[in-house]
């Protein structure tokens, strides 16, 4: 709704109303439909201001009405009867003017911004471009290279920014609308013409040509196959090249495209996905609006190693203080420059002052009896991770929550060495930690829901996207990736080179591939898992790495790729080659490839001809295989949180909405069939047998992803 007043005797005020972002459903555009109508017939009104209720201007089209059939005034005639309204039309923008909310914004003759205000053109993050005008206004208000910025990459911008950028005209620390009243009665009688900007002609800009091509090359090369930016910037070149109704036509075209597309659906759906997981249960029944967050004011880190670091500067950064312990003294040395660096590096990129003082270092676990929350990053080494929690339960204070960032270990296990388990959680930061924003917050069956809901909200301030997820080997995402990966392996053994599996991972849209990464991340790191877990140990009659473990089929191939010291980037050579260690650019190796040769050759294995097909369904479908076993066994919720998890933490791109949303796309039956066909041909790989859950959704006619839960909650009472 929107709602229309005459205030200070002659000015309209329209007020958009649809709690909690003002979003522009059919009956908000409606609304303003009538009142600008009224606002231009009522004599007494001289001009008009619009502004938004509750502090927000607007959050853009209501995305969820994207779904069904469209209803209500369309955007684009109802904005052009704002810019050619004969009395001035003034935005007040208060707290955000995004999408369509600010494509309203530039059909007003003036903006004027309150100084918190944040501004921007996310479509492309949807799938989407700016179609109510903004691929065409915006350019022509703020040149087109300001545009091209704003309108590929979504970025929303402050009200500082935007005034510099000419994109309002006023920013205010008072109450907008009152300053947008006086405005708009200030400017009554002023000629309009020069304020209408589908009027004006795009800014110069020299060598047009050659900007778009560059910006077009860069793009292509960021979207990783999303085809909304690529869309944005023909939209702007549009409105760059041709008159405004030529370049509006050429709008609605590139829209009409990215509007039915699966890759706005699978944006769209992450969306929602990512304000999802917050909405966390537990298997108790427990749950997010019904369980408080103890308070956390001072925290603790162990442990200052690679993770460590970075989940302190996380912490000082989102305004903890910190207690950090290591007992190594050289270690605790390095750690501390190399924090100071981190704080510094990332205070000047956000122009604020580095908080060095928020982190007090200690080598002494002692001095952690204070802090409200302990986050432990020792060594992943079970028998140290005990010590350690036995230690912090005698010295934390009482209801201090305990966390973990272990990535494999169990954290049951962990609980038990502590006199309240129940406050006992994993946190598990992905590396970097200070830059990577995914955190699983795993609960164990002792786990309270007061613990949960600490860690969860300790997640949200310190600005991580945070899925609750239930405690088993691996987690959600590592548990996952371990078929990814198992089956990489699999098709080297089986003919494929590490190329051509990262070259269809990469066309798939992952920004490495799993080899290219592995080299990356070190592949001792790996192995060290691998030999931990009984894996990795050589045939007693051959003495070679057997391919067979634990009773199923395994691929020793990364594990003799480590015994000659080949460990990734690091050492110069791994999977590829590297001309210094340490260098990223990788090659094809041919050493590598004469090594899986000769591999094959002994073990009387025959190459044969991969295609990117079956790299992408063995590797895929068998974690989402898995992924379907972990909803079948309680580990994740639903299969948003599955989804968030992939995105945020593993680089699955998100225009392909993430594992589960992407088998929900190819079809239940379709992901079924092939898993059924490959594990027809490798029976002894039991990632590759299609799992319960996903024969009894196909069973129950495949229903969409988002009736998943509903039907397992079916399926299993039925049980
Ligand atoms: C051929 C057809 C032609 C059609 C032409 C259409 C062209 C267009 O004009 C296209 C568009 O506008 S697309 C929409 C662009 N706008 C956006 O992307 C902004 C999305 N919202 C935000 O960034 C934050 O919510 C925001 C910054 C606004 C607020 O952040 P907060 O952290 O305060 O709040 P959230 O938790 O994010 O949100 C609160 C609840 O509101 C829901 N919501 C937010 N924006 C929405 C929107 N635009 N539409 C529908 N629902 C929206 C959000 O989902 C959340 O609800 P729950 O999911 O239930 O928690
Ligand atoms: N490195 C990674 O990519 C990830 C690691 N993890 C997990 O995080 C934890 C830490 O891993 P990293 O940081 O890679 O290890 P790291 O080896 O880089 O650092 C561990 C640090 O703990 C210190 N330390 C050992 N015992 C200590 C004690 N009793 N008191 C204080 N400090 C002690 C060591 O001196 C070392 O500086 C492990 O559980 C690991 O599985 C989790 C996610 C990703």
């Amino acid at each position: 709704m929107a709602a229309f007043a005459r205030v200070s005797g002659s000015v309209g005020l329209i007020t958009l109303q649809n709690p909690p972002v003002n979003a522009l459903s059919a009956a908000v555009r409606q609304g303003i439909v009538d009142s600008v109508q009224r606002a231009l017939r009522e004599p007494e009104v001289k001009c008009v201001v619009i502004c938004g209720q509750n502090g927000i201007f607007c959050g853009g089209a209501d995305i969820r009405e994207f779904s069904g059939p469209m209803s209500g005034p369309p955007l684009i005639p109802m904005i052009h009867s704002i810019e050619v309204a004969a009395k001035p039309v003034v935005a007040a923008i208060e707290g955000s003017a995004l999408g369509g909310g600010l494509e309203i914004a530039l059909g007003c003759h003036y903006r004027i911004a309150h100084s918190k205000t944040r501004l921007g053109l996310p479509e492309v993050t949807l799938g989407l471009l700016p179609a109510a005008g903004g691929s065409q206004r915006l350019p022509r208000l703020i040149g087109v290279p300001a545009a091209l910025d704003l309108i590929t990459t979504g970025r929303h911008v402050t009200a500082a920014e935007a005034l510099q950028l000419g994109m309002v005209d006023q920013v205010t620390d008072r109450n907008v609308t009152d300053v947008a009243v006086k405005f708009a009665l200030s400017v009554v009688g002023k000629p309009l013409d020069a304020r209408r900007i589908s009027m004006h002609s795009c800014p110069h800009s020299p060598d047009l040509d050659e900007l778009f091509e560059r910006t077009m090359q860069h793009v292509r090369q960021r979207a990783r196959g999303a085809i909304a930016p690529v869309a944005c910037v023909q939209a702007v070149r549009a409105a760059a090249t041709l008159p405004y109704a030529q370049g509006m036509e050429k709008e609605r075209e590139l829209m009409a495209t990215l509007f039915t597309s699966g890759q706005a659906r699978a944006l769209q759906y992450c969306f929602f996905a990512q304000r999802a997981i917050g909405r966390w249960s537990m298997p108790s029944g427990a749950r997010w609006d019904t369980s408080k967050p103890r308070p956390v004011h001072k925290t603790a880190v162990i442990g200052l190693g690679t993770m460590g670091r970075g989940i302190a500067v996380t912490l000082a950064q989102a305004g903890f203080p910190v207690i950090a312990v290591e007992n190594h003294e050289k270690q605790l040395m390095a750690a501390k420059q190399a924090i100071s660096g981190m704080l510094e590096r990332g205070a000047k990129r956000r122009g604020v002052t580095p908080v060095l003082n928020k982190i007090t270092y200690s080598r002494d676990i002692q001095s952690v009896a204070n802090a409200d929350l302990v986050i432990e990053a020792v060594f992943e080494d079970m028998a140290l991770k005990e010590k350690v929690f036995q230690q912090l339960s005698a010295i934390c204070k009482p209801g201090a929550l305990l966390c973990t960032n272990t990535s494999g270990l169990n954290i049951d296990h962990l609980a038990s060495q502590v006199r309240n388990p129940e406050l006992v959680v994993g946190m598990h930061f992905f590396a970097p930690a200070h830059v990577m924003k995914l955190l699983e917050v795993v609960y164990g069956p002792r786990s309270s829901s007061e613990a949960l809901a600490t860690a969860m909200a300790v997640g949200k301030k310190i600005g991580k996207v945070s899925v609750a997820v239930g405690n088993c080997q691996g987690f959600v995402g590592n548990r996952m990736l371990e078929h990814y990966v198992e089956q990489a392996l699999f098709l080297l053994e089986e003919g494929a080179t590490p190329e051509l599996v990262d070259q269809a991972l990469e066309e798939f849209g992952f920004a490495m591939g799993v080899f290219r990464m592995s080299d990356l991340s070190g592949l001792d790191i790996g192995w060290r898992v691998r030999k931990g877990k009984g894996l990795a140990v050589p045939d007693p009659t051959t003495g070679q790495t057997a391919r067979v473990q634990q009773g199923r089929r395994y691929s020793p191939v990364a594990d003799l790729i480590c015994e000659q010291g080949r460990f990734g980037q690091k050492t110069g050579q791994g999977w590829y080659q590297y001309n210094t260690p340490g260098s990223r650019v990788g090659k094809p190796d041919p050493w590598v490839h004469n090594f899986l040769k000769d591999y094959r050759a002994r073990h009387g294995l025959v190459a044969r001809r991969i295609d990117h097909q079956e790299v992408l369904e063995r590797c895929l479908y068998s974690m989402i295989n898995e992924g379907f076993r972990i909803l079948e066994d309680g580990i994740a919720a639903g299969p948003e949180d599955i989804d968030v998890i992939y995105v945020f933490g593993y680089s699955w791109p998100r225009h392909r909405g993430g594992p589960m949303f992407y088998a929900h796309m190819v079809g239940l039956p379709k992901v079924l069939e092939r898993l059924e066909h490959y594990h027809q041909a490798h029976p002894d790989v039991p990632s590759l047998q299609p799992c319960n859950l996903l024969r009894k959704l196909v069973a129950n006619g495949s229903p969409p992803i988002q009736k998943w839960k509903e039907v397992m909650k079916k399926i299993n009472s039925r049980l």
